[in-house]
């Protein structure tokens, strides 16, 4: 970003799962000031790594793997507390059964797929193979005991699946833990936070105020949604209302423990330390 053109690049993911945050954003905040970039999370972590994106929604894990480049607005994140209803595992045996198999994960996600890696070899004590592929649930299964799907990928195959089991990663994560689980964060650049506090505080507001607004009065974005992917006006109802869009002292405690176990399976190369944003300070949640 150049001095000569103070616009705050800003990722938005593109699924259902963060409307609320963004849907009244544009009446809030001066377009002028900020220019949105709509990719799937991964796309989003690699921008923002390379300085590409400002600031905005990024898989937890990539945080995890980069958090001294960024601080983490509070109040902020995609979030459940059990059923989160987009983060499904789609399979043909129960999980104890597949825990030594192979699974095919999306490319599209970082959390989810390592929150699924947790679940298999820590929780039902198995080494799994994996592998990567597009996000399409009858070429994965071609090949794989089961398959991992995010975002409106997983709603969407959800409503249309006869054949397999489903898990739901978030409920499996509470069973396990009785913890919160954290799929999303928004972090900032922390050369954007310094170098303009001004509107990193100003599209702080208007993310607030959209999830304020979103939340008490969900009618209009709940329709779009259903005219936009499908399904009918009580899916929708529920699934905004299951997702939790707060990141606060449980929030934190959950991530801190998916943290935990990634640094001690390996997934992560060192032990994560939660800084958030605020208006004139940096505060730190866990050392
Ligand atoms: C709840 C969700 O959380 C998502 C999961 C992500 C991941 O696994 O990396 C990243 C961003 C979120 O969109 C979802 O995709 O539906």
């Amino acid at each position: 970003m150049s001095s000569q053109d103070p616009k705050i690049r800003i990722g938005r993911i593109n699924y259902t799962n963060v409307w609320p945050i963004y849907y009244y954003f544009p009446e809030l905040m001066n377009s002028s000031e900020v220019e949105i970039i709509e990719q799937v999370p991964t796309s989003l972590n690699q921008a923002m790594k390379a300085g590409s994106i400002d600031m905005g929604p990024i898989s937890s894990f990539a945080y995890g793997e980069s958090f001294e480049q960024y601080l983490l607005y509070p109040d902020l994140s995609v979030s459940a507390y059990g059923e989160v209803n987009s983060i499904l595992l789609f399979h043909e045996k129960p999980l104890r059964e597949i825990a030594n198999g192979h699974i095919v994960l999306p490319t599209t996600s970082a959390t989810s797929v390592n929150l699924l890696k947790i679940i298999l070899e820590k929780f039902y004590n198995g080494k799994p193979t994996y592998e990567y592929a597009q996000p399409n649930i009858a070429q994965m299964m071609e090949r794989a005991d089961a398959a991992l799907l995010i975002g409106d990928d997983a709603i969407k195959e959800n409503w249309r699946n006869k054949t397999y089991m489903i898990t739901d990663l978030g409920q499996e994560w509470a069973k396990w833990t009785g913890q919160w689980m954290s799929f999303a964060v928004w972090a900032i650049r922390k050369e954007t936070a310094e170098q303009y506090p001004e509107l990193v505080a100003e599209a702080f507001n208007a993310f607030m105020a959209s999830k304020a607004k979103a939340h008490n009065d969900p009618l209009e974005m709940m329709q779009e949604a259903q005219d936009a992917v499908g399904g009918t006006s009580d899916y929708w109802h529920h699934y905004f209302h299951t997702l939790c869009y707060d990141f606060g002292p449980e929030q934190w405690d959950g991530l801190a423990l998916y943290y935990k176990y990634c640094y001690e399976l390996g997934f992560l190369p060192k032990p994560v330390s939660i800084a958030l944003w605020s208006e004139n300070k940096v505060a730190r949640v866990t050392e």
